[in-house]
């Protein structure tokens, strides 16, 4: 093995290195990077350094065969980041509580359990067609917004049932301050801590003592009720381990929150760039509605009927090759290493870019294009394609948004046609996750 390649030093500011750029924007620093300096690249925020990675080989070599050495970077006893709203969740947790934690939610999130939640997701969908049958003809809105409401309402009747809107009316806006409040956070090393009274420090703390009063107190009305529910923390707090253990409240928050933060934004990424691109694309709607009319309409669908859209997987994958909700993935260097003849530093951050790799155009023909055919053959894209992540962390969820995606396209594009305002390019921003920069004004026509 040779250690003598050199990683290029992104140029940045005697003292503030690279922040300016990714203060600007972040997204198209990292873009630009990798085509000036390559896939393995260095770059500093004031005093913390960084590597970008954006090679499917790379990032097999790091994530898979080296899981223990690129590890999560969240500290329970000084938690930054998300490790500030989500605690030990499955997301943000590590070693044996991680593997202790991922061993007893598997299960929950399997396929054929999730079937169960079917009757919630389609219940969302219809109060979602409701509204906007009750906006009129024609109605002007922001599709991003619309999309975020509907996999909110998806995420709170499947995890809770319907028992407790009121309170979660509360619970979204909070956890919104809370996560605007990690993410600005998360890589600025000039953040003052949180015993510091800022405005933004006391609004989180406000934020976040609303936000766990909330789900205690749900649990606690839970754990108090005899009738069973169907849904996620009924599932969550029936989980055991091998040795019959339970998770304790602490950890149910810890899950709760998670699973709500992992699981709405990024599906909603997922439908408003389908529908934008649908709307770009009216050959490959056409098509896909072809596909979607197979659905039952007279039953709910079972878990054989949404295994036979392959058109609509394909649509959803190149949509999410293009916009991967998650853009980025980022992790501590425990031990100094080597990955493909580079020496990484310990405690360096690597962050992986998703967006890169699906983008490169050493692996993609014509990367740019909307082109759901690419996925229709049996090529391997192992690495090369990988928006739930990859190796032990990868999203546990993965079902859950496709099944959900699925469901909720084939409902709106069956009663409405969702026409663009503009006809320009709709640009991305990073913001947690990969959205329409201003959101995405759209027109919803009532089909006949
Ligand atoms: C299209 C939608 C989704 C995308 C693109 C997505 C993407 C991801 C990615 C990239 C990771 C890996 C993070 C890392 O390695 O650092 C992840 C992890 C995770 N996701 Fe998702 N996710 C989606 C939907 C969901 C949903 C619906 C849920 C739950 C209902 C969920 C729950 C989680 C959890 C709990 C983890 C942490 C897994 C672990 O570390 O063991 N995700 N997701």
């Amino acid at each position: 093995m040779s250690h003598n390649k050199t990683i290029p030093t992104v140029k940045g500011e005697l003292l503030l290195g690279n922040l300016r750029q990714m203060k600007a924007n972040a997204f198209q620093a990292f873009c630009d990077w990798q085509r000036s300096y390559g896939d393995l690249v260095s770059f500093r925020l004031v005093t913390r350094h960084f590597y970008l990675v954006s090679h499917p080989k790379l990032i097999e070599q790091a994530l898979v065969k080296q899981s223990d050495v690129f590890v999560k970077m969240y500290d329970p006893k000084k938690p930054t980041g998300l490790g500030l709203v989500l605690g030990q969740g499955l997301l943000t947790s590590r070693d044996e509580l991680w593997q202790r934690q991922r061993r007893l939610m598997q299960p929950v999130f399997q396929r054929s359990n999730l079937v169960a939640l079917l009757p919630q997701i389609v219940s969302a969908g219809d109060h979602l067609l409701d509204r906007w049958r009750g906006l009129g003809n024609d109605a002007e809105v922001n599709l991003a917004d619309e999309m975020l409401r509907v996999t909110l309402e998806v995420i709170t009747q499947t995890m809770f049932s319907t028992s407790v809107l009121d309170k979660v009316d509360r619970l979204a806006p909070a956890l919104d301050t809370l996560l605007r409040f990690s993410a600005k956070t998360a890589m600025n090393p000039l953040r003052l801590p949180l015993f510091v009274p800022t405005q933004a420090n006391r609004q989180f703390k406000a934020a976040k003592a609303l936000l766990d009063g909330i789900i205690y107190e749900i649990i606690e009305q839970r754990r108090n009720q005899a009738e069973p529910h169907t849904d996620l923390l009924e599932m969550l707090l029936n989980a055991s381990d091998d040795s019959g253990n339970k998770m304790s409240d602490r950890q149910i928050r810890d899950e709760v929150i998670t699973i709500f933060t992992a699981g709405h934004e990024t599906t909603a990424n997922v439908l408003t760039w389908t529908l934008y691109l649908l709307a770009r694309h009216p050959d490959v709607l056409s098509r896909l509605r072809r596909e979607l009319e197979q659905l039952p309409h007279d039953r709910m669908p079972t878990s054989e009927d949404l295994q036979q859209l392959v058109y609509t997987r394909a649509v959803l994958n190149e949509s999410m090759r293009l916009y991967p909700p998650a853009g980025i993935l980022m992790r501590k260097i425990a031990r100094d290493t080597e990955i493909d003849g580079y020496s990484l530093k310990q405690g360096r951050l690597a962050i992986f870019s998703i967006y890169n790799l699906h983008h490169h155009p050493d692996f993609w023909q014509q990367p740019e294009q909307f082109d759901p055919e690419r996925f229709l053959n049996n090529d391997s894209r192992r690495f090369v394609f990988m928006p739930f992540g990859t190796g032990e962390r990868v999203c546990i969820g993965n079902h859950f948004a496709l099944l959900e995606s699925q469901v909720l396209l084939g409902m709106m594009l069956r009663h409405f046609d969702v026409q663009l305002l503009s006809n320009e390019e709709t640009e991305a921003e990073m913001a947690v996750t990969i959205k329409p920069k201003g959101g995405l004004p759209v027109r919803l026509v009532a089909r006949g």
